[in-house]
């Protein structure tokens, strides 16, 4: 079984991020909140900063898009040669079409599904993305808690992608800790991104090890 601990960014420290990025060798990804002030209200990093991100970081990118119009800017932030580009449900006109062209560049393809989103639309859709990733606090803020409330979408999903085969990753982002990971990997999900339960933490590589063995036994 596969578990993958994507530490996110937004709980570091924004004027250390060469430094902060080498706290956590063992992350499987780095997550990084691309973040607008319109979709979301909160303001972080542009295409540039990604870049220098991808540059400087030993662990491959993986940018979690919420911004307006990610038709269009989507597959700008692939071009920054990203690992994975994941953006909102909500904000896209066309997810397929938007999907197929981060594929294109060689960015996996995510699509993020705020907790009020039903996933039944995107049911079917599944073979045009290489992850889901179900939001389980309400996106723009790091260190909320974690809304159980959003267990039965990643129930659907998994059931979904087991039926298909598919290898799609299903991701939860928000108030991850060593005991809402359980949960959350009992529900489905097998990637797992935590801010403040690491880069809040005295030691980031510790407490990746600590979510990734809290989470194994329970994966499916
Ligand atoms: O996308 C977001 C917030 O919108 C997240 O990636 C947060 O950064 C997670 O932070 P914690 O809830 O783990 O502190
Ligand atoms: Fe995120």
């Amino acid at each position: 079984m596969t578990v993958r601990i994507n530490p996110s960014i937004l709980s570091a420290d924004f004027v250390n991020l060469e430094d902060e990025v080498a706290r956590i060798p063992n992350a499987d990804l780095l997550h990084v909140d691309v973040m607008d002030n319109h979709f979301v209200p909160n303001l972080t990093f542009g295409q540039q900063m990604v870049g220098r991100l991808q540059d400087v970081s030993r662990v491959p990118l993986d940018l979690h898009l919420m911004i307006d119009d990610p038709d269009r800017w989507a597959p700008e932030f692939a071009e920054t040669g990203a690992f994975s580009v994941t953006f909102h449900a909500e904000a896209a006109l066309d997810v397929v079409a938007t999907a197929r062209r981060l594929r294109e560049i060689g960015a996996r393809a995510g699509l993020a599904l705020k907790p009020g989103t039903a996933v039944e639309p995107y049911l079917d859709l599944l073979a045009d993305f290489d992850q889901i990733l179900v939001m389980t606090v309400e996106p723009g803020f790091g260190g909320q808690s974690f809304l159980d409330s959003t267990m039965p979408k990643l129930e659907r999903l998994a059931e979904r992608v087991k039926q298909t085969g598919l290898d799609v990753w299903l991701q939860v982002d928000g108030g991850i800790t060593e005991e809402t990971i359980v949960r959350a990997a009992e529900a489905g999900a097998n990637t797992f991104v935590a801010g403040s339960s690491v880069f809040g933490r005295e030691d980031p590589i510790a407490a990746i090890e600590a979510l990734r063995d809290a989470a194994l036994p329970h994966v499916h």
